[in-house]
């Protein structure tokens, strides 16, 4: 929303580090609660971080809430929607609110109630406030001692920040019922208001192939992120996503793993031969510039309209591609430099757009990226470049043979009048001789494909990159 449509966004998350699944585990690693969840929030963070997912404006946490927790339900209740119990529990009265209650997801509050077996009035009510158990970390509040229901949480810590209007609440679809229903109804009554949030974004699920359930936890189907980073990059996942709608489930599998990575691929070949064309290193036929201007000119105004829509990302990933493809198409190779006109200027245009849209994106392509791994990689990197300039001059000199007698090294020439015979086995005699050259500079470039750095011979130049796990990371090209 900011780099495509310069909206300023203030983000909040919230970090639930108090309910039961917590205080379970805890129990059972006879460790606090709270300090359980700190480690789980810093490694959250770190596998977010390691996403490149932006963090959010400010993270708040529940149990740095509470008296505000206290407060607002202290307000529903006198709002005439909660009710406290005998037992230290405070309910939300769904069916006494009923009127508004379903208003995301069509539920309606007077059917499906599932039998109550707890101190409720109806099944829908919600706990507000949950009375402390025996051993449990808790906190005093006018209802006893105990710890808020999980969805008072959001309520609040929303409402302390944004007042009585929020623009987007986003999370995942399952969270559509009951808890963004319950945060509506909690919010409504506090505020007292027709509309508390303006829209809901939710995330559609990521499942596994072949599996009908979503990827979860307890169903022990996942893949840590952790183990995901070891074999694919985060750009990899990120292409992933974006070729889904954001509020779609979508399936990760091996093969589409595999078609995130080969797009990615697509995109920074076309960046290096862009780049190359630019720099006078790939020479091609004349270019029809206005045809590319005006595909450009047409892809910023789909991308736009892609993002307007919901956030069509496939969409705007798909006229990215096709601008590409007709830039490719346009950079058709010639052997020989004919002079003709080049048209840097468009080409400099469209890779410039493009390494744009994906860096707002959280991605990153082209030669100008810096290395990552510090002063090493830098050095790696010098001692590559030295090695391909070495390699190039080598083949240069092995390929040089000469056409005519003239052409042919001084100690080897020869008087112009030397039969046409003689000249043409002197040539093989030399291709013989600087063979073994030729072999050794593809045995080179054999040899380092293995670990990664891969080397092009243009016609004047050679160039090379680093391409790990099928995507470049790092590329750069030497003139002769
Ligand atoms: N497969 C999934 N794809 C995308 N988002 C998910 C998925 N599973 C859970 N989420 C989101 O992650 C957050 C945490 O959900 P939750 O803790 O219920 O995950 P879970 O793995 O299903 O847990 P459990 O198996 O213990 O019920 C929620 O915002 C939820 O919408």
């Amino acid at each position: 929303m900011t780099r495509f449509f310069g909206i300023e966004v203030i983000m909040v998350m919230g970090i639930t580090d108090i309910d039961d699944k917590i205080i379970k585990r805890a129990n059972e690693m006879n460790v606090s609660p709270v300090a359980l969840a700190r480690i789980y929030e810093e490694d959250f963070k770190q596998d977010m971080a390691a996403l490149k997912v932006l963090p959010p404006t400010v993270y708040m946490r529940v149990t740095e809430n509470i008296p505000q927790i206290i407060s607002f339900i202290k307000t529903i209740i006198s709002n005439g929607q909660a009710y406290a119990t005998s037992q230290g529990n405070v309910y939300f009265d769904v069916k006494s609110w009923g009127k508004r209650y379903g208003v995301l997801t069509a539920v309606n509050p007077h059917t499906q109630d599932e039998a109550v077996d707890s101190d409720k009035r109806h099944g829908k009510d919600f706990a507000l406030w949950k009375a402390a158990k025996p051993q449990e970390l808790s906190w005093n509040s006018p209802w006893g001692k105990g710890r808020p229901g999980w969805h008072i949480e959001c309520s609040t810590i929303s409402s302390a920040v944004f007042g009585k209007q929020l623009d987007i609440h986003t999370g995942g679809i399952d969270l559509a019922f009951p808890h963004h229903e319950n945060e509506i109804a909690q919010c409504e009554v506090y505020h007292q208001c027709e509309q508390w949030g303006n829209y809901f974004l939710h995330s559609g699920h990521l499942h596994v192939k072949g599996s009908k359930e979503k990827m979860s936890k307890s169903l022990k189907n996942y893949i840590t992120i952790k183990d995901f980073l070891k074999k694919c990059s985060s750009d990899q996942f990120r292409m992933f996503c974006l070729r889904g709608r954001y509020s779609s489930a979508v399936e990760f599998s091996e093969e589409s793993m595999e078609d995130a990575k080969n797009l990615l691929q697509a995109i920074s070949s076309f960046i290096r031969d862009a780049n190359a064309y630019i720099k006078g290193q790939l020479v091609c036929d004349p270019v029809r510039e206005d045809i590319l201007w005006e595909r450009l000119a047409n892809t910023k105004v789909t991308v736009k309209a892609a993002f307007a829509d919901d956030f069509d990302t496939s969409r705007a990933v798909a006229a990215i591609m096709d601008l590409i493809h007709h830039g490719n198409r346009q950079l058709k190779a010639v052997t020989k430099d004919a002079g003709s006109p080049r048209s840097s200027v468009v080409y400099g245009s469209i890779i410039s757009y493009i390494e744009s849209f994906f860096s707002a994106l959280g991605m990153s392509f082209g030669e100008r990226q810096v290395a990552v791994g510090g002063d090493k990689s830098a050095v790696l990197t010098s001692v590559i470049e030295e090695l391909v300039r070495f390699r190039m001059k080598v083949r240069h000199y092995a390929l040089a043979l000469p056409e005519t007698a003239d052409a042919v090294p001084v100690e080897s020439a020869v008087g112009a009048e030397e039969p046409k015979q003689e000249q043409k086995e002197k040539r093989k005699q030399l291709m013989r001789e600087r063979k073994p050259l030729l072999e050794a500079c593809d045995s080179l470039r054999g040899d380092l494909a293995a670990f990664g750095i891969h080397i092009k011979d243009r016609t004047a130049v050679s160039t090379w990159e680093i391409v790990e796990g099928g995507q470049t990371e790092k590329q750069t090209e030497k003139k002769s």
